[in-house]
């Protein structure tokens, strides 16, 4: 467990301005959040800061507008359902630095909440340019951090504030690790691992490590088009990153070398539009109409994926098999969720999942409480499984 300052060591604040770095990267559908899982687990350090008396300001990005304001990736969308899980009236400023931000904050009086307008409408964010922290900087009296699931991004509302101010640990930041440290510190083996999603391209380099690690690596969702696409098999207008075929063959070389099993889709669920209910069928993974795309693994390869769950005495999880937000292409994630609650219920199974789409998924199938442990992270998840150190974290043992 790192040594970290934690909201222990933060008294006397009423009146300070506590720059809180959040993760509200929720799951939005139709305009509304559809799963609180991640604000539900950032309230208690909000709600504890508020009642110290301090004027808690809200840090957080939404989403990837690369470094300029997007409409549908605004923050504004989010505060409602931060207000109804706080239960408290939280103020909203339309941008996170200069006059709106600065005209929002004096008006605060002591407890009050503010959430700041999406950090990533401005290139200085992912770039973390020590002019963007400055500007940050100028907002806060005393730093935060409680986006355990953004601590594996070295940005400036992440990473670069931590070297400007005091510097605390937030109480889901520490919950967070000694959460994974007790459930996969030392992993009862075989260890299986499930990856699948959307994010191909900033996960993919995770699973080079992550094959040294595990005994099994099963691949579903966008990332196992890209692997079977890299195998030669057509996948027709399936979400594929088609430019990463040498990084998947070469994961799968180390994977060989190091005794991991790979476990990819053998038949698939395929569609022409992506939108619930489309007319689908199930095909063999060698014939994926040109003109189809694959939104879930198909039946026989549910059959595959629990039985490795069974295998497993530890699963880690992060991606969802399909598209389970529109039906019928949630089956094989909702099948292996339950598969894997029913052996975690039974005691054979010590099973950890995290992600916000992946937390989304097992409330979606029912059984977020059945599993051991259920994090709001996915990639700094996976990040911190292959043992690296996340940037968001090891500023917080500098201080
Ligand atoms: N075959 C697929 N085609 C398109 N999208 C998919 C597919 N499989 C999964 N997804 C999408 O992946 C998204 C979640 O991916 P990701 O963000 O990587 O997970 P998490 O948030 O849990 O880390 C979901 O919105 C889901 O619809
Ligand atoms: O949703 C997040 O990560 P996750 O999809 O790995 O769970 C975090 O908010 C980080 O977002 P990013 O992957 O756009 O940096």
């Amino acid at each position: 467990m790192p040594a970290f300052k934690t909201l222990d060591d933060l008294t006397d604040i009423a009146g300070k301005r506590v720059l809180v770095r959040v993760d509200l990267n929720v799951p939005v559908t139709d305009g509304k959040v559809s799963d609180k899982t991640r604000i539900e687990r950032v309230a208690p350090t909000i709600q504890e800061l508020s009642e110290k008396g301090a004027k808690v300001i809200l840090l957080a990005h939404f989403g990837r507008p690369k470094g300029e304001p997007v409409a549908d990736q605004s923050l504004s969308l989010i505060a409602p359902a931060v207000e109804e899980v706080l239960d408290q009236s939280v103020a909203f400023a339309s941008d996170c630095i200069g006059e709106p931000a600065a005209t929002a904050i004096a008006k605060m009086n002591n407890g009050d909440i503010l959430l700041l307008e999406n950090t990533r409408f401005h290139k200085g964010e992912e770039k973390n340019t020590p002019e963007f922290v400055a500007e940050l900087a100028r907002n806060g009296d005393i730093y935060v951090n409680d986006a355990f699931s953004a601590a594996h991004r070295a940005h400036a509302s992440t990473e670069g504030l931590a070297h400007h101010m005091p510097a605390y640990a937030g109480r889901t930041m520490q919950a967070e690790l000694e959460a994974l440290e007790k459930g996969l510190g030392q992993p009862t083996r075989p260890v299986v691992a499930i990856v699948g999603g959307a994010k191909v391209s900033t996960k993919i380099d995770l699973l080079s490590n992550l094959v040294t690690k595990v005994d099994a690596l099963v691949i579903g969702g966008g990332m196992a088009n890209t692997f079977i696409a890299a195998q030669g098999i057509n996948v027709g207008k399936s979400l594929c990153e088609h430019d990463l075929a040498d990084t998947a063959r070469s994961i799968m070389e180390t994977a060989a070398k190091a005794g991991c099993d790979i476990v990819l889709p053998i038949d698939g669920v395929v569609a022409r539009e992506f939108k619930a209910n489309a007319e689908n069928e199930t095909v063999d993974i060698n014939a994926i109409p040109a003109d189809a795309m694959m939104l879930d693994v198909g039946p026989k390869s549910v059959e595959l994926i629990n039985g490795w769950i069974e295998r497993a005495a530890t699963l880690v999880w992060n991606g969802p098999l399909g598209a389970f937000e529109i039906a019928p292409f949630d089956k094989a994630t909702v099948s292996a969720a339950l598969h894997a609650a029913d052996q975690t219920k039974a005691g054979k199974l010590v099973s950890v999942a995290g992600g916000g789409d992946t937390v989304s998924a097992l409330n979606h199938a029912d059984v977020a409480e059945d599993f051991s442990y259920v994090s709001t992270a996915g990639g700094a998840f996976l990040e911190w499984m292959e043992g690296k150190e996340l940037p968001g974290v090891a500023v917080l043992t500098k201080g």
